[in-house]
């Protein structure tokens, strides 16, 4: 049974709320075990991850959060970069799914955000635990 981190980046409360469901959803059909904790925004997650992964204690990792663009450059920032971050700490060997929504506006978040509907929190574990069975799969 894998261990998996959940970084949540609580922007938004209840877009975080339905993205967690369908994330936590997907670790426990797949029979693995999550825990997770929380930072201010989306541009925290991959230093938390960073964080996390020293400690040795998670298989995977899952990146939620929502970024919903405003009226200056700064979404190009959080969304850009923190995509970046978690490509890197993925090229890097960590089994990492990024299920940060970047949107223009709040209805496409929502869409996707619910486990009915898009599931993109959901879809993130399941890319969290692929990658770990890849890596499982190229460790023997
Ligand atoms: N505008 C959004 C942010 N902005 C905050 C940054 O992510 C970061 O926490 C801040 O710049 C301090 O370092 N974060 C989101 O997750 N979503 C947004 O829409
Ligand atoms: C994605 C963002 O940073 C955004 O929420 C901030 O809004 P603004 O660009 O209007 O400051």
């Amino acid at each position: 049974m894998a261990h998996v981190l959940i970084v949540e980046a609580r922007f938004y409360d209840h877009l975080n709320d339905l993205l967690l469901e369908g994330a936590r959803a997907a670790i426990e059909d797949a029979g693995h075990s999550h825990e997770t904790i929380t930072v201010p925004g989306a541009l925290e997650v991959p230093g938390a991850i960073a964080l996390a992964a020293d400690a040795n204690r998670y298989d995977a990792f899952v990146g939620l959060g929502v970024v919903i663009r405003g009226e200056t450059y700064h979404f190009e920032i959080v969304a850009g970069e923190s995509a970046r971050g978690l490509m890197a700490l993925s090229m890097d060997g960590l089994a990492i799914g990024n299920g940060i929504l970047t949107t223009e506006n709040e209805a496409q978040a929502l869409t996707r955000a619910r486990k009915s509907e898009k599931d993109k929190g959901g879809e993130a574990a399941k890319a969290a635990l692929a990658m770990l069975a890849l890596k499982d799969k190229f460790a023997h």
